[in-house]
């Protein structure tokens, strides 16, 4: 890597860098973006981590705001040549009201766009979701599908709604003049569901199966497919297509690619298995015991509590009528889109994302190894 100090002139701003993907960009970055001269990292919440980072060649400047600030917004984004918004409220279990999530998914997106308008910043990464896609409110499968694939994606859910109308709103901006004349490149990545270091919904399953004695129950048939990607892939296509979206503006801008790698296609608990299983729990098989509608059952009851007890307390458990839809409805892709447009692969093979992963659940405090 190129560590000349001439080469390094650009300034990266990435939204929501302390959040469990914002993490892993920015240390990506630092770690393969040899031009970067200073890295803004703008978050709600800044995280301690941070500071460790700011020893190296490049000029790392936390920046604690407010995405639905748009004062806040344009201080962080003047004099940045990039920036890559992964910012978001990621919300299906009913812990943030409808209006927060269109506030900090939508109002938060546009304020960043306008930013770059009125600063003159050329180049701006959104970070989508296959969930602007689907899985539908039918339950259509969508089977190792690609950008074009034909889908009915119907959204009521909040968090896919609001995902669906901010990459709308990027993709629109492509192609705005910026402050000094020139068009804003935009493009949006779409991950399916990320998994790695950091990955809360995987400590929340792990601390749930050794409270249950080492195990975890089957509640999806395995034949259901859902979509995995690893997180420093996802964080490589990020640091790639926002180094390309110059290079290949015409090509690139006003595009979405999924985010994928080597990751096999499983069901979402088979998939978690990969990791949990190696770390001592395993999935006991329950279909007789818990079928579908009983499932759905609960999960429905689950909405209700959380709906009556609301004025007392916040009851936001991972099962509900929404995510068991998720869950049980396939969803993956398959595509080249990525590599295609600006030579993406893989950073990190399925191998080394699984020996990470489990790594990190076993350094996890009351590991059962
Ligand atoms: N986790 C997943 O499986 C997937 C996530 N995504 C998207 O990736 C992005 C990052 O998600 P994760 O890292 O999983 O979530 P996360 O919750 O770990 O990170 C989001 C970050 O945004 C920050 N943030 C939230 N509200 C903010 C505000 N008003 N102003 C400034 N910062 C704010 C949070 O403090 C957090 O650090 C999100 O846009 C999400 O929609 C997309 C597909 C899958
Ligand atoms: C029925 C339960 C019994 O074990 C399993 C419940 C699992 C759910 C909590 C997850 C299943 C699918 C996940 C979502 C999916 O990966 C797509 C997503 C994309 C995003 O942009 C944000 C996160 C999520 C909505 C993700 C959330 C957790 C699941 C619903």
């Amino acid at each position: 890597m190129a560590e000349s100090t001439e080469v390094r002139k650009l300034v990266y701003l990435v939204t929501g860098g302390c959040g469990f993907l914002g993490e892993h960009v920015v240390r990506m970055l630092l770690q393969r973006e040899p031009r970067l001269s200073e890295l803004r990292v703008f978050d709600l919440h800044l995280g301690p981590w941070l500071e460790e980072l700011k020893t190296g060649p490049v000029q790392v400047t936390a920046i604690q705001g407010d995405v639905t600030q748009a004062h806040e917004v344009a201080a962080a984004v003047a004099g940045a040549h990039v920036v890559i918004h992964a910012a978001g409220l990621v919300d299906v279990f009913g812990r943030a009201s409808p209006k927060t999530i269109h506030e900090v998914n939508v109002q938060g997106t546009k304020n960043v766009i306008e930013a770059c308008v009125q600063t003159g910043t050329r180049f701006l990464v959104y970070t989508s979701s296959m969930e602007v896609v689907g899985p539908n409110i039918k339950g259509h499968p969508f089977y190792r599908g690609n950008e074009d694939t034909p889908y009915e994606a119907v959204h009521k859910h909040p968090y896919p709604c609001s995902k669906a109308q901010a990459e709308r709103l990027v993709l629109e901006a492509n192609g705005r003049e910026v402050r000094g004349g020139l068009p804003l490149v935009t493009c949006a990545l779409r991950p399916t569901g990320i998994y790695g270091e950091g990955h809360q919904i995987m400590r929340d399953f792990y601390h749930q199966g050794l409270r249950l004695g080492g195990r975890l129950f089957r509640a999806i048939p395995a034949s259901v497919e859902h979509g995995r990607v690893y997180v420093g892939n996802v964080a490589w296509m990020h640091v790639l297509v926002a180094r390309e979206l110059e290079r290949r503006a015409a090509l690139v801008g006003g595009q979405v690619y999924f985010c994928y790698d080597e990751s096999p296609y499983k069901s979402y608990e088979d998939f978690n298995m990969e990791f949990l299983g190696p770390c001592g729990l395993r999935l006991v098989e329950t279909r007789l015991l818990a079928p579908y509608w009983l499932l759905m059952l609960l999960a429905v009851l689950n909405a209700l509590l959380q709906w009556l007890l609301r004025p007392l307390l916040l009851y936001a458990p991972l099962l509900n009528p929404y995510t068991l839809a998720v869950a049980n409805t396939t969803f993956t892709v398959s595509t080249d889109k990525a590599q295609r447009h600006f030579g993406y692969e893989p950073l990190f093979s399925w191998e080394d994302s699984r020996t990470r992963t489990i790594r990190w659940v076993r350094a996890m405090e009351g590991s059962a190894q």
